[in-house]
């Protein structure tokens, strides 16, 4: 399998070369040349397999043996064992064929430890077989930062440099990062926000000068592909318990970079049957905008209740773009150059293929909040904020009430007791039992300029691995 460059003027990189990268270097993301397709006889034949079993079953054609099957089954099994419930992604039902798939049951309590669990293990052996040591780079607005942090902090191969916007990440948040103190794991808190953070990461990646000759970068946000690989199989895990492939499924999805997503709408060309896939936003609602009024452009960076996904430019929708504009990279680099001066149109062949891929709808703090609180009083389940965006997204843009509705349940409650607290509960969720003495831990960081030179400098000179 080899993978392409959405601008089209990049070298096509091999598996291990891609998961040992970020952006490629013109400045595109890669996907992979050809998709793996499954048939409904195959994917029903997958009914009942483990979390893990179904895991293998999907990276496995992406991979294409740049590690062995055993291998692979081994970084699958080691990266799913930190996981608080046997089922891994288990399914709660919340209202008449309505479901919250929990993907909050890793080690810090929200999706990525999915893909980064995986990342973790899968570098930790990729450079223990090159005896190479490598320089991982992040942005996060609050959750990427933690699991990252957690899948790479035992690589002995690895610095990792995780960027977050100074006080704009829940309490828990940062000190899930901050308290971790093994010397290869640095947290910058950037005076900036989340896009001058990934802008940073981005540009690095560009011009890797300021490393060591014998260091490149490796990036652990979702331009990174095995991220979006590994992010795929939670889709297949939910259809398959609910009836697929011999129903279809609909899925609701918190969206901020659009990595979650675009792992769903591979899902669905891999042979899922998806029939709606709703796109929920924040008040930064560039994507919903998009979709629905073909508007995206840049507009200030507004902080919410939901600071996860306290995004602007969804690095992402660039992988959609390419497939919506029948992969012309060209085409791509065009559109990514007129929204680096604040806007891009789609044009109208691809906006309507989007609009029949996606549903989308924004919900602001306050409507938020009331979903917390009815869900909370009618079934006592508590919704942390992004959730509640996807489970109020799906309510309202529903096309068919008899096709399974799943909720994508990206955070676990306890991250965000502000937003809990002003949903009406009188006390915080309890953290689980690892993270009970979380705010009785040393915190280290640094808190830097919003500028490039300055957090290079940086990280050049805090090298430790
Ligand atoms: C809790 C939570 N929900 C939703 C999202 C949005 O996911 P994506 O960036 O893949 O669209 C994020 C961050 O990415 C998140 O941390
Ligand atoms: N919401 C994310 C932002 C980074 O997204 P990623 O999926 O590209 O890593 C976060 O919590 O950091």
């Amino acid at each position: 399998m080899k993978y392409i460059s959405t601008r089209g003027q990049a070298p096509a990189l091999d598996f291990e070369d891609v998961v040992l990268t970020g952006l490629a270097p013109d400045g595109g993301l890669y996907v992979p040349e050809t998709l793996p397709e499954f048939s409904q006889e195959e994917i029903a034949s997958w009914a009942g397999l483990s979390y893990e079993e179904l895991a293998f079953k999907i990276m496995a054609p992406f991979v294409s043996g740049a590690v062995s099957d055993a291998e692979l089954k081994q970084i699958i099994s080691e990266a799913y064992s930190s996981f608080r419930h046997d089922a891994i992604a288990p399914l709660v039902q919340t209202a008449h064929n309505e479901w919250i798939l929990e993907l909050f049951q890793g080690p810090t309590l929200a999706f990525k430890d999915f893909a980064l669990q995986f990342l973790g293990h899968l570098l930790d052996h990729l450079l223990k077989k090159r005896q190479q040591k490598v320089v991982v780079m992040g942005a996060t607005s609050g959750d990427t930062g933690s699991a990252a942090i957690e899948g790479c902090r035992r690589c002995d191969n690895i610095d990792i440099y995780i960027l977050h916007p100074y006080k704009r990440v829940s309490d828990v948040q940062r000190r899930q990062m901050t308290t971790v103190l093994e010397d290869n794991v640095h947290n910058i808190a950037l005076e900036g926000n989340f896009d001058d953070c990934q802008n940073m990461v981005k540009a690095s990646f560009g011009d890797q000068s300021f490393l060591p000759e014998d260091r490149q970068l490796v990036a652990v946000n979702s331009i990174n592909w095995a991220r979006i690989m590994a992010q795929i199989v939670y889709y297949f895990y939910a259809g398959l318990a609910l009836g697929a492939p011999a129903r279809p499924i609909s899925f609701s999805v918190p969206t901020g970079n659009f990595g979650d997503i675009f792992a769903g709408y591979l899902a669905k060309r891999m042979g899922l049957p998806i029939d709606q896939l709703v796109i929920a936003t924040n008040s930064n609602d560039i994507l919903h905008r998009c979709l629905s009024g073909n508007d995206h452009s840049k507009q200030p960076l507004q902080h919410t209740l939901s600071p996860s996904m306290d995004i602007m430019v969804s690095s992402n929708f660039e992988r959609m773009l390419f497939d919506l504009y029948d992969r012309d990279g060209d085409k791509i680099r065009g559109l990514m150059e007129d929204f680096k001066s604040g806007a891009m149109h789609l044009d109208e062949s691809a906006l309507s293929k989007a609009r029949e891929l996606f549903s989308s709808y924004k919900v602001d703090d306050d409507v938020m909040l009331e979903v917390i609180r009815d869900v909370f009083e009618r079934t006592e389940y508590l919704l942390d904020p992004h959730t509640a965006i996807g489970l109020k997204a799906a309510r309202e843009t529903r096309r068919r009430q008899d096709i399974p509705m799943v909720c994508l349940a990206t955070a676990h409650p306890a991250k965000f007791p502000e937003a809990v607290r002003k949903a009406g509960q009188d006390t915080d969720p309890a953290l689980p039992h690892h993270m009970a003495d979380l705010f009785q831990r040393e915190e280290r960081y640094e808190v830097l300029a919003n500028d490039i030179g300055t957090v290079q400098s940086y990280i050049a000179k805090n090298l430790k691995a």
